[in-house]
């Protein structure tokens, strides 16, 4: 909470108690380092800003705009090269700005969490690109630079041009990327939880003693992909382990987000087949002995605002006018057998592309008066998260996906920083006067802020680590990998 916050007791939790006032939304900003993340074609505007990227300024900005609209989290997609090499994969991207060039978001991190207080910062890292080693030193660093508010978006790879940076031949097969990713938090867990008592950093200057040896712990991983000895290089964070994002569609991303992720990404057709997967996937949670309401879920949702419905479609249509066809059909791979994007006015009964079918079929139903074509797919794609209208009829749309669970909005922009300032002047007023919104930031790091405390609860398979490797202590947490891969220290640093 800021010096001058006017309210001394902020609700910190994501869940109101029966009965109680409404709980907020929580509001994430949607991001990527780059020019054209998700819009495409937009960058053109004249007033958007994201060809900026390469200036840390531009994100510093932001992230102050944000934390005085009180965004809970600045959110940073990222990727580790292209999908491939096929034209549509390396050309268009080129030509379009479509996620290439783009910057680390993780370095970034630290130059806006020093501009800031309050603002949670979520970084996109894929479990290949960087030893888990490495990373959970990374992560705990920014974590004790921002006092405890960054979170980690576990992501396994989609592209074969990404693999490929990293030493494979292609993207690794689906199922096996999630084992890959199972043994890599085992071990980022085991160093951010289990390897440094609580009490271990010292630093009496009367004694000489910096730390206590007996109360730092190597780890002594030793997996299928990853030997790690440990200690952990880095003492306690304020969070230890980050706020666990993720955004897996199939049973195994699903089964992996309800074991591990605190909050999941959504990008629902609509607030019912939202319900639905929060349903399922918090069905899942508890079959591994977590609670529902540990896992929390967040839907994209972009929004174009006027102070009239008139005006709002008005806004809509000119956003519209600046959508890349190829830039769409190419970033969701509706390409031909050479990989090539179709031309926009291609019937889409003559698109092959397995992945367009759903969509050319709900399309056909939709477009009744002419033949569809690829540009509509296009235009479908630009639009269908997307909320248009008054701040009043948004509240409202807003007030629908609550209702169906979904705990906070992830909002995408078309524009940077336009999409947020107007999303922070003309909507997030209205939201707060509904309860929908909140009005200050609750103390501490990210995880106190969102679930009422910093650190996992012990329901989190990372939980277990917790004490697991002091001196004569051989309780393990229930294996998340296979057992062999759970070896404990003596305990003698
Ligand atoms: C809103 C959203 C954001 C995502 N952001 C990223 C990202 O930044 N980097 C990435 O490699 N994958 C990203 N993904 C892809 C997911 O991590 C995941 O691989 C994908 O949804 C497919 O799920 P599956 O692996 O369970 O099939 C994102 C997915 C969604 C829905």
């Amino acid at each position: 909470m800021s010096a001058s916050s006017p309210d001394p007791t902020p609700q910190p939790l994501l869940h109101a108690a029966p009965g109680s006032a409404r709980r907020p939304l929580r509001f994430n900003a949607f991001v990527m380092n780059t020019t054209s993340h998700i819009q495409h074609g937009q960058w053109r505007r004249p007033d958007a800003q994201q060809t900026r990227f390469n200036d840390v300024r531009t994100w510093i900005e932001l992230a102050r705009t944000l934390e005085a609209a009180k965004f809970d989290t600045m959110f940073f997609a990222d990727v580790s090269g292209l999908y491939g090499d096929a034209d549509a994969d390396f050309d268009v991207y080129v030509r379009e700005g479509l996620q290439i060039p783009s910057n680390d978001p993780t370095v970034l991190l630290s130059a806006l969490a020093v501009n800031t207080e309050h603002l949670g910062f979520a970084t996109t890292s894929n479990v290949f690109q960087n030893h888990p080693f490495n990373f959970a030193r990374q992560i705990s660093t920014l974590d004790h630079i921002s006092d405890g508010r960054i979170a980690w978006n576990v992501v396994t790879g989609m592209q074969d041009n990404g693999a490929r940076n990293y030493g494979m031949d292609r993207v690794t097969e689906h199922s096996e990327r999630y084992r890959w990713a199972q043994e890599y938090v085992d071990v980022v867990y085991k160093l951010w939880e289990g390897s440094w008592d609580e009490d271990a950093l010292l630093q009496d200057k009367e004694r000489g003693l910096h730390a206590d040896p007996s109360k730092i712990h190597k780890i002594h991983h030793r997996g299928e992909r990853y030997r790690v000895e440990g200690p952990h290089l880095s003492s306690p964070s304020p969070q230890r382990t980050p706020l666990l994002f993720q955004a897996g569609s199939s049973l195994s991303g699903r089964r992996f987000a309800a074991q591990h992720a605190e909050a999941v990404f959504l990008v629902s057709p609509s607030p019912a087949l939202a319900a639905q997967q929060i349903a399922e996937t918090r069905a899942l949670a508890t079959g591994f002995g977590r609670e529902p309401g540990d896992v929390t879920f967040y839907q994209g949702l972009s929004f174009v605002i006027g102070s009239t419905e008139e005006e709002a479609r008005a806004k809509a249509a000119e956003y519209d006018e600046y959508i890349s066809v190829d830039g769409y059909l190419a970033h969701s791979a509706v390409v031909d057998r050479a990989g090539r994007v179709y031309p926009p006015d291609t019937p889409l009964k003559d698109v092959q592309t397995d992945g367009a079918r759903g969509f050319a079929e709900w399309l056909s139903k939709h477009i009744t008066d002419r033949e569809p074509v690829v540009a509509d797919l296009a235009r479908q794609r630009a639009t269908s998260q997307r909320i248009v209208g008054t701040p009043e009829q948004i509240a409202d749309r807003l007030q629908e996906w609550q209702a169906a669970g979904v705990d906070g909005i992830n909002v995408i922009n078309w524009v940077i920083p336009g999409s947020f300032e107007e999303f922070a002047d003309h909507v997030l007023p209205g939201l707060r006067a509904r309860g929908l919104a909140q009005s200050e930031y609750a103390e501490g790091p990210l995880r106190q802020k969102l679930f009422g405390s910093p650190r996992l609860n012990d329901r989190h398979p990372a939980a277990g680590y917790r004490g697991a490797y002091g001196e004569g202590r051989a309780v393990l947490p229930a294996p998340t990998t296979a057992p062999d891969r759970l070896t404990v220290s003596s305990g003698t640093p």
